[in-house]
């Protein structure tokens, strides 16, 4: 009785090369300047082709300037090289590029639902940590190296380590305020930062289903803050409807043929999981980190717990260093922390709806006086919709900056960054040390919690800020 994973695995194993290890046919690569253009020349300086170009996709994503009137030029002292040999090098092999002026342009993951690039039952990996974010189509989506990418790229397969196969089941639904990036955050407390290391994380039941595409994105997004292999929500209306019509997906006969195949993808009723983990989607409330771990999150009202409670796999001397980084103790709330940024972005949260729920909460209000509020969309189709629709104006008339889209401050190694030890609240979905810029201190959580705090000038519950904080 096969999960949704084997039954992908099954139909994608060219051969079983033993030991664990699969050769797993690829049906997709899509690649991002800061290491898919790594992969590129090292296949030309092999004198190697790509076996289908018409399957591999590249993007500016990663290093490029979000300022408008962006060029090639940016921040990252080295960057503008890996833009312009990411562009030769796409345009000698062959293949699509989403370049910086491109009307589909944004971050590879949130661009390629948006193209229709990825798709259920397929393969598809790009040289990227965050990939299984598309998972939420029912693909088999993975994050691999650069010198992986080539072997793909060139070969059409891949070895791969078959994974473990790991259920979570979410019964009921999340309360009105509590969105995927709270479950999510509340799931990495519950199984730690490692917690699903080596296994395929499939997420169901009505808590999931009850997501709308753009909120299950999000889940599998962090799903590599458990150190999942990637993460996977089997297809169904909401998730085929999102992708029907898209420019690479396919058309008419072949649509319906398509979706019939699609419909069969599932894990069977009696299939069973190496590991299965449920969860009441009533126990979720707003979630906020308070360490330099995803795994050392509590919800907004609570204060941070002594090391070892509830966070597994956490060391007290981890612990005292996380505490210490971020300026703040045991046993403290880290609502009511004055914030220097707010941070709206990147992969986990950059989507239109994310925007949407973000300028539902500041509509009419002004970002708190000395907090530096920025709203990078995800791409420049999101961008444009949130433009049509007031979204934009909105942000933009509370006080954010609006910019162009990329992964910009998700990521200080791409040069844009905070200031030294500022505190920022943001929706992305690492709060490693200096991860936003020299020494700041993240905290990751919603949409909603971020636009509230942004507002609050301090960290706030989104459901009951509006008691804080005069219209
Ligand atoms: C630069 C890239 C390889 C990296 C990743 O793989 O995740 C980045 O996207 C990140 O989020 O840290
Ligand atoms: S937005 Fe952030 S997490 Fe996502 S791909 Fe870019 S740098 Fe990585």
């Amino acid at each position: 009785m096969d999960t949704l994973f084997e039954i992908l695995w099954r139909q994608h194993q060219i051969a079983d090369i033993g030991d664990g290890i699969g050769l797993i046919a690829i049906d997709r690569v899509m690649l991002h300047e800061r290491t898919g253009g790594v992969a590129l020349k090292g296949l030309a300086a092999a004198g190697r082709n790509i076996l289908a170009p018409a399957q591999a996709f590249a993007v500016m994503d990663h290093i490029v300037d979000t300022l408008p009137g962006r060029s090639d030029d940016t921040l990252m002292p080295t960057g503008k090289a890996f833009i312009t040999e990411t562009r030769a090098a796409a345009k000698a092999a062959g293949i699509r590029l989403f370049d910086l002026h491109d009307d589909r342009q944004g971050i590879c993951h949130v661009i390629s639902p948006e193209q229709g690039i990825v798709l259920p039952g397929a393969t598809l990996v790009c040289p990227d940590s965050h990939t299984g974010t598309q998972g939420a189509f029912g693909a088999l989506a993975w994050g691999i190296g650069s010198s992986e990418a080539e072997h793909a790229l060139t070969t059409g397969t891949l070895r791969v380590r078959k994974p473990a196969t790991m259920r979570v089941t979410v019964t009921g639904r999340l309360a009105d305020g509590v969105g995927a990036k709270d479950l999510a955050l509340h799931i990495i407390v519950l199984i730690g930062s490692q917690g699903a290391q080596d296994h395929v994380v499939e997420f169901a039941g009505e808590g999931i289903t009850a997501l709308d595409i753009e909120q299950r994105q999000t889940l599998c997004n962090m799903a590599t803050e458990m150190s999942a292999f990637c993460a996977i929500i089997a297809p169904d209306d909401v998730s085929l409807s999102a992708l029907k019509g898209r420019p690479f997906a396919p058309r008419d006969a072949l649509w319906e043929q398509a979706v019939a195949h699609w419909r069969t993808l599932a894990s069977h009723p009696d299939a069973t999981f190496d590991r299965e983990i449920t969860i009441d989607a009533a126990t979720v409330a707003p979630m906020i980190s308070w360490g330099t771990s995803p795994q050392q999150s509590i919800p907004v009202t609570a204060s941070i717990p002594p090391h070892n409670v509830g966070h597994p796999r956490e060391t007290a001397a981890n612990h005292s260093r996380s505490l210490a980084y971020m300026g703040l103790a045991d046993g403290m709330a880290v609502a009511g922390e004055p914030i220097d940024a707010a941070f709206i972005g990147s992969c986990t949260n950059s989507r239109l709806s994310d925007l949407r729920r973000a300028a539902a909460i500041v509509k009419g209000r002004k970002v708190a006086k000395g907090v530096r509020a920025i709203c990078v969309p995800g791409s420049k189709a999101v961008k444009l919709a949130a433009e049509q629709q007031g979204i934009a104006a909105t942000l933009i008339e509370a006080g954010f900056e609006w910019r162009e889209p990329g992964c910009s401050m998700c990521f200080f190694a791409g040069g844009e960054s905070f200031g030294l030890r500022e505190r920022v609240i943001s929706t992305t979905n690492r709060n490693f040390e200096s991860r936003q810029g020299p020494d700041t201190r993240t905290h990751i959580a919603s949409p909603e919690t971020v636009a509230a705090s942004a507002i609050a000038g301090h960290i706030v519950d989104p459901r009951s800020f509006k008691d804080e904080v005069a219209p």
